[in-house]
C-alpha cells in the first residue's frame, strides 16, 4: 500500500542440533509473521541447527537433517504471502558453507553464504566453513530443484520491494556486501546474525545497523541467535533490530526466553525517492561485480500502518528531552548564522518589528543571543512596535514587556495615519477591507523597518517562517522582505518548542510573557480586531492548520509524495484529531498555493538552513515559478 512492506525480525526458541524441534518453533513465528502479513521476516543466523554446534556441523547426519528441515521449511511457505529468510549449513562440493535460504511460496529461491567469517576470540567459523565471497553464479540442487546459489543474489519482489541477505560478520567489516548489493538495488537488507553477548556489544551491534541502513538508504533487519544457544562459553542475547535509513524503527527486548517476532512498516517508495534525490548514492558506481536478480512472485504490500512510523509532528521531536536538545541546537545554529552576517557587514545595529506574535518573538530572542555571542549590548537591537489597524492589547502588550525585558531599544510608532494617508495617494478607500488594505500596512512597517536600518547603519532581521514561505502567507516585498531571515527554515510547529525552549531558562517575568506568545492565536492582525478587542482574523481559520500544512510540506519536499499518498498518510496521523474533508481541503490549499506563490521564494533573503528541509531558491529548492499544477489538483 503506497510502497510500504512490513518486515519481521523472528528469534525462536532453540534447542542445539535438534533440527525438527528448531524447525517447529520457527514455524510458529513464521505463522504468526504470516497473520500480520510480513512481508519477509528473517530469523537468526544457522537457526535451523542452532549456531553453537561446533564440530557437529562435519557430521553428516546433522547436515542431512538440515538441508532437509530447509526443504521442510520452504514447503511450509506454500500458498502464504510472507517470504522467510532462514539459515543452515550448506554442504557444497567439498565444504560446508554457512547460508541463508530465502523461501517463497512453497520453494527455495536462493541461497546466499556468508562472505566473512570472524575467526578470532570465541568465534572459530572458519574451521567448519568455507567463505562464501566469491561464490556467484552457482546452482544446487535443493529436494531435486537447482537453486540459484551465490553471495551475489538478489531478490526482486515487485513494485520496489527489492531486497538482499547478508550474515552476522559481513556487517562488521570494512566492506560490507550490503553495501554492494543496496548499489545493485536492493532497498532491505537481512541480516541472519549469532552475536554474543558481551557488555556494551548491544550499543555497538545498534550502531552498526543504523548506520548501514543510513549509508545505503535502505531498511536492516537483523535477527540474532537467542538464549537458547549453548552457553559452555558465552551466552547469545537474541537481538533483533530493524532500522530504516538511519532511523531505529523497532527493537526487541534481549534474553527473551519465548519466541519472539519484531515488525516495522518501511516505506520502500520513499527509500527509493531518497536515492533519486540524493544523488551521491549513484556516483558509487561502477559496481565491483555483476549480481544476480532473482525474481519473487508480488509481495503483498502492508495491510495498515500499524507498524509504520507516521509521526503528525513530522518536524517535532517527540521526546521532551530529545525535543530540548533539538531546539538548542537549532537555536545556535540561527544565531551562529546572524552573528556571522552581522560581523561581516559590521552592522551597527539589527532592526527588527515585534508584533507580539510568534515568528518576531523568535527573531528577537536570536537577535539577543547574537548580542551575547559577538559582545555587544542589547540596546544595539532597534526593535520597533507598530500598532496598525488589527493589533490588539494582547499582543501589543506583549511586544512592550518582551523587548523591556530583553534589554533591547524600543520605539513605537503608529503606522495608521501613514497607510491612511497612503490610501488617499492610491486612491483606495479605507473601508474597503480588501488586500491592499491589508498589505499597505505590511509594507508601511517594511518601509520604516528598512529606513531605520539605513540611517542607522543597521540590518533589518527577517522574522517569516519556512510555513509561511512554503504558502506565501506574507506580503511581497513587505515582511516577505528584509536583510537576513533567521527563521527561514523553521516550520511554524517547531517555532512554539523553540521559543518554549528559552522560556524555560527564562527569569519567571520573562517566561510568562514568551508563554503568553506561544498562546496567542496565529494571525497578521492586518484586519480590525472584533468588538471585544481580541483577534478577528485567525491564519488557522483561514487557510487550514499550520500543523497539516507542515505535515504536507514534510512528505511533498522531502520525499516527492504524490497528493493520494500525502492524503493517506495525513488521515492515519491525523486520526481523531482532523476530519478526512479537512484535511483534504487542507491540502488543496497548501498544493495550490504551495505552486502559485514560488515567486515569492524565487526571491527571499539569505537565512540559515536548520533541518533538512529549507526552500531557498539558492540552496534547496529550485522550482519555476510559472509551473502548472493541473496534475497535483
Ligand atoms: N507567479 C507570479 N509571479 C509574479 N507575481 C505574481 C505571481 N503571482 C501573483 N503575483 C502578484 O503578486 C501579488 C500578490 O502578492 P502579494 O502582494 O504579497 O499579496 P497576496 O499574496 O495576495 O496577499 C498577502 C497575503 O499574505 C497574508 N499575510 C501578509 C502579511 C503577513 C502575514 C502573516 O501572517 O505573516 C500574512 C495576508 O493576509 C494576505 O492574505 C499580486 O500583485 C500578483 O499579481
Ligand atoms: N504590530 C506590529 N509591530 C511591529 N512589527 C509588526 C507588527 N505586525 C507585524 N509586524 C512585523 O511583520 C512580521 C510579520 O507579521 P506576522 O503577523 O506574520 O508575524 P508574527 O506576528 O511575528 O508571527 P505569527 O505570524 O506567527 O503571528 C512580524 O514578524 C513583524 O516583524
Ligand atoms: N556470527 C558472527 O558472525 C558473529 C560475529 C560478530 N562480530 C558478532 O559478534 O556479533
Amino acid at each position: 500500500m503506497f510502497g510500504f512492506y512490513r518486515l519481521a525480525a523472528a528469534v525462536p526458541v532453540i534447542r542445539v542440533a535438534d533440527v525438527e524441534f528448531n524447525l517447529s518453533q520457527m514455524l510458529e513465528c513464521y505463522r504468526e509473521a504470516c497473520v500480520k502479513q510480513a512481508a519477509a521476516v528473517v530469523f537468526p543466523e544457522l537457526s535451523v541447527t542452532g549456531y553453537s554446534c561446533g564440530d557437529l556441523f562435519f557430521q553428516e547426519r546433522l547436515l542431512e537433517r538440515a538441508e532437509s528441515a530447509a526443504a521442510g521449511f520452504a514447503k511450509a511457505t506454500a500458498g502464504q504471502g510472507t517470504v522467510a529468510i532462514f539459515g543452515f549449513p550448506l554442504k557444497f562440493g567439498e565444504g560446508i558453507y554457512n547460508v541463508a535460504a530465502v523461501a517463497q511460496n512453497g520453494m527455495i529461491r536462493g541461497l546466499v553464504p556468508k562472505s566473512l567469517l570472524p575467526n578470532y576470540r570465541e568465534f572459530y567459523e572458519k574451521r567448519h566453513f568455507r567463505s562464501g565471497a566469491k561464490v556467484a553464479g552457482e546452482l544446487v540442487r535443493i529436494d531435486r530443484r537447482p537453486v540459484p546459489f551465490g553471495s551475489d543474489l538478489w531478490f526482486d519482489g515487485g513494485r520496489g520491494f527489492r531486497f538482499a541477505v547478508e550474515l552476522c560478520e559481513d556487517l562488521w567489516g570494512v566492506r560490507p556486501p550490503s553495501s554492494g548489493l543496496a548499489l545493485a538495488g536492493a532497498r532491505a537488507i537481512f541480516n541472519l546474525s549469532a552475536g554474543t553477548e558481551l557488555a556494551s556489544k548491544a550499543a555497538y551491534r545498534r550502531d552498526l545497523v543504523k548506520q548501514q541502513s543510513a549509508r545505503c538508504l535502505a531498511a536492516y533487519v537483523l535477527a540474532s541467535a537467542g538464549v537458547h544457544e549453548s552457553t559452555s562459553d558465552v551466552v547469545f542475547g537474541g537481538h533483533a533490530l530493524i532500522a530504516d535509513n538511519g532511523r531505529l524503527a523497532a527493537e526487541n527486548r534481549r534474553f527473551d526466553r519465548g519466541n519472539s517476532v519484531i515488525y516495522a512498516d518501511v516505506d520502500f517508495g520513499r527509500l527509493g525517492a531518497a536515492r533519486c534525490s540524493e544523488s551521491s548514492f549513484n556516483d558509487n558506481e561502477p559496481l565491483d561485480r555483476v549480481y544476480r536478480r532473482v525474481e519473487l512472485e508480488e509481495a503483498a504490500g502492508s495491510p495498515d500502518l500499524e507498524f509504520a512510523y507516521n509521526p503528525p509532528r513530522p518536524f517535532v521531536p517527540e521526546g521532551a528531552a530529545d525535543r530540548r536538545e533539538r531546539c538548542l541546537e537549532i537555536f545556535d545554529i540561527q544565531c551562529a548564522g546572524l552573528a556571522k552576517r552581522i560581523e561581516h557587514t559590521h552592522a551597527k545595529t539589527m532592526v527588527i518589528g515585534i508584533s507580539g506574535g510568534l515568528d518576531s518573538t523568535l527573531a528577537l530572542l536570536v537577535a539577543a543571543e547574537c548580542c551575547k555571542l559577538l559582545g555587544r549590548p542589547a540596546s544595539d537591537i532597534a526593535a520597533f512596535t507598530m500598532p496598525g489597524f488589527g493589533t490588539t492589547g494582547r499582543t501589543y502588550n506583549n511586544a512592550v514587556k518582551l523587548c523591556k525585558l530583553l534589554g533591547v531599544t524600543l520605539r513605537e510608532v503608529d503606522i495608521r495615519p501613514a497607510c491612511l494617508r497612503h490610501f488617499e495617494d492610491i486612491g483606495h478607500d479605507p473601508a474597503v477591507l480588501d488586500t491592499a488594505y491589508e498589505n499597505v500596512q505590511a509594507r508601511e512597517r517594511t518601509q520604516i523597518l528598512m529606513d531605520v536600518a539605513n540611517k542607522s547603519g543597521g540590518m533589518v532581521v527577517g522574522t517569516g517562517d519556512l510555513s509561511e514561505i512554503a504558502l506565501g502567507w506574507s506580503t511581497y516585498n513587505g515582511d516577505h522582505m528584509s536583510m537576513y531571515a533567521v527563521n527561514c527554515s523553521i516550520p511554524k510547529t517547531l517555532i512554539r518548542f523553540l521559543i518554549e525552549t528559552t522560556a524555560e531558562r527564562a527569569e519567571p517575568e520573562l517566561a510568562a510573557v514568551l508563554r503568553d506568545v506561544i498562546d496567542t492565536p496565529v494571525s497578521p492582525e492586518l484586519l480590525p480586531a472584533a468588538e471585544d478587542g481580541t483577534i478577528n482574523q485567525k491564519t488557522e481559520d483561514l487557510i487550514g492548520p499550520y500543523e497539516l500544512h507542515d505535515f504536507f510540506l514534510y512528505h511533498f519536499i522531502k520525499y516527492g509524495a504524490e497528493p493520494e499518498k500525502i492524503r493517506f498518510l495525513a488521515e492515519a496521523a491525523f486520526e481523531g484529531s482532523y476530519p478526512a474533508e479537512l484535511i483534504d481541503r487542507t491540502l488543496a490549499t497548501f498544493l495550490r498555493r504551495f505552486f502559485q506563490q514560488q515567486f515569492k521564494r524565487n526571491c527571499i533573503p539569505d537565512g540559515p538552513k536548520v533541518g533538512t528541509i529549507s526552500l531557498s531558491p539558492r540552496g534547496d529548492w529550485r522550482m519555476p515559478a510559472d509551473a502548472s499544477f493541473a496534475a497535483w489538483r
